[in-house]
């Protein structure tokens, strides 16, 4: 992608894209820059075709758009450029490397719009213009090949490590695999437009035509591979990106953003495996929103919703990066809370109660008054098991609500004779039936 060729037809009597036998390294040597130019311009339409087709279907996906217009401004600027024997220096040579510099500039615009940082989008446009100027003085007011391929080179090779820059970041995997393939054929790009800079500034040979230049094979083989490479890239970097937004969706609870019943009960069991192991406590708490029927009785369902939102954002005020929140069902939800005993689950599930029905949830004007009840089960009690925890937390939540809501309930130890449960969930199911 990254081919500086701004001006193959250098001044009166240098060479245009012929084979450069002689001065080029025998294997670069054979190759023939014309075939080379118009191979290279056909990998950059497939790309460019590549990239359209996965941006028709991007969806709200940013970024692609972004790459395939880039590489179409690249590939017109290529495309313009390898037919020096047939158009204008001023489309070209000027304009050409304006459109590849554009192009560039464009795709390292959609890295930032993929990543969502900020947009300055006048700056590639501006960095066209500057080197359309500096390639028109250059050819038109003091023609030097040296000067323009060292102009030329030094954008392109700036613009290639801007987008390096973007790229090669810590993300997380599978991310970072296509971020860091993109990012390394950009930075590739870069250094071997930098070099290829130095090499024409330093005006090795500034008298030698183009085509007997030994750094233009490997120029159009590099470009090929860059734009294969970073297609490819941006191409794996949308396909990681869907692929873990689903993967995030499938885990959670589409209302509350909790985790959904599944993923909480398959990570639960990981933290009690590995908790097992080590013998650091861990606890499940089981809590019901009290009277939430009359809520959504009184002021609706979706003010109902809104207030299992809240609900849920005022319990997450409470918990650490490692405990787990989960939606069993309706208005339950379970928590799970590694290395937390007894005495400070208990602690916490009471600073949550206090804090949900201390601060009432606000509908417009009206307050809605909402409180909590919860079961508490932990395994220095009830051992590792996640549905003995379950039962165990259940059965307390159940109490809390025989109980008259409102309230933290411990399970019973296994080791205590079952207090009256079967009663409890009786005075529990009248009292919900008598909504008191
Ligand atoms: N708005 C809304 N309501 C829900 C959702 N899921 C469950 N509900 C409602 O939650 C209410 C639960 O009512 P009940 O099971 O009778 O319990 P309760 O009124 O909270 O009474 P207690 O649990 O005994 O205090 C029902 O009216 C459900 O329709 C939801 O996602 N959104």
């Amino acid at each position: 992608m990254l081919v500086a060729q701004p001006c193959c037809k250098a001044s009166k009597g240098s060479g245009t894209y012929s084979a450069g036998q002689g001065r080029n390294p025998p294997m670069l040597g054979e190759l023939d820059l014309k075939t080379l130019g118009i191979a290279l311009s056909l990998v950059t339409l497939s790309m460019t075709l590549l990239l359209s087709i996965a941006a028709w279907h991007a969806g709200s996906e940013k970024g692609l758009r972004h790459w395939a217009m880039g590489n179409f401004a690249l590939m017109l600027g290529l495309l313009m450029n390898v037919n020096q024997d047939h158009i204008h220096h001023s489309l070209s040579v000027v304009l050409a490397n304006g459109l590849m510099t554009l192009g560039i500039g464009v795709t390292w615009l959609g890295v930032r719009a993929f990543k969502g940082t900020s947009q300055p989008q006048a700056g590639p446009i501006l960095a066209a213009l500057l080197v359309m100027l500096l390639l028109w003085i250059f050819r038109f007011h003091f023609d030097s090949l040296t000067a323009r391929l060292g102009i030329a080179s030094i954008v392109l090779a700036t613009m290639s490590l801007l987008c390096a820059r973007e790229l090669l970041i810590p993300a997380e995997q599978p991310l970072r695999t296509g971020y860091w393939l993109a990012g390394g054929v950009a930075l590739f790009c870069g250094l071997g437009l930098t070099l290829r800079a130095i090499a024409s500034l330093s005006s090795l040979s500034p008298t030698v035509a183009i085509s007997d230049n030994p750094l233009q094979s490997a120029t159009l083989l590099g470009a090929m591979v860059a734009q294969i490479g970073l297609a490819s890239g941006f191409i794996l970097m949308t396909h990681y990106r869907t692929a873990m937004a689903l993967h995030r969706l499938s885990e959670r609870d589409a209302l509350t953003g909790t985790l959904n019943r599944r993923s909480l009960y398959e990570q639960a069991l990981q933290i009690l495996s590995k908790a097992s192991e080590t013998q650091l406590p861990v606890t499940l708490i089981m809590l019901d929103a009290d009277h939430f029927k009359r809520i959504n009785d009184e002021f609706g369902h979706q003010t109902g919703d809104a207030v299992l939102c809240h609900m849920v954002a005022r319990i997450r005020q409470h918990l650490r990066a490692d405990d787990l929140l989960g939606r069993y069902g309706g208005e339950e939800f379970i928590l799970i809370l590694p290395g937390l005993d007894t005495v400070s689950a208990t602690q916490v599930a009471e600073r949550i109660r206090l804090g949900l029905c201390n601060q009432p949830w606000h509908a417009e004007d009206t307050p809605v008054q909402l409180s909590i009840s919860l079961g508490v089960a932990c395994s220095d009690q009830q051992g590792y098991v996640f549905d003995i925890l379950l039962g165990a937390a259940d059965a307390a939540l159940y109490q809390a609500k025989a109980l008259g809501r409102n309230r933290v309930e411990l399970a019973r130890h296994p080791g205590t004779a079952p207090k009256d449960e079967m009663a409890l969930r009786l005075l529990s199911q009248f009292r919900h039936n008598l909504d008191v």
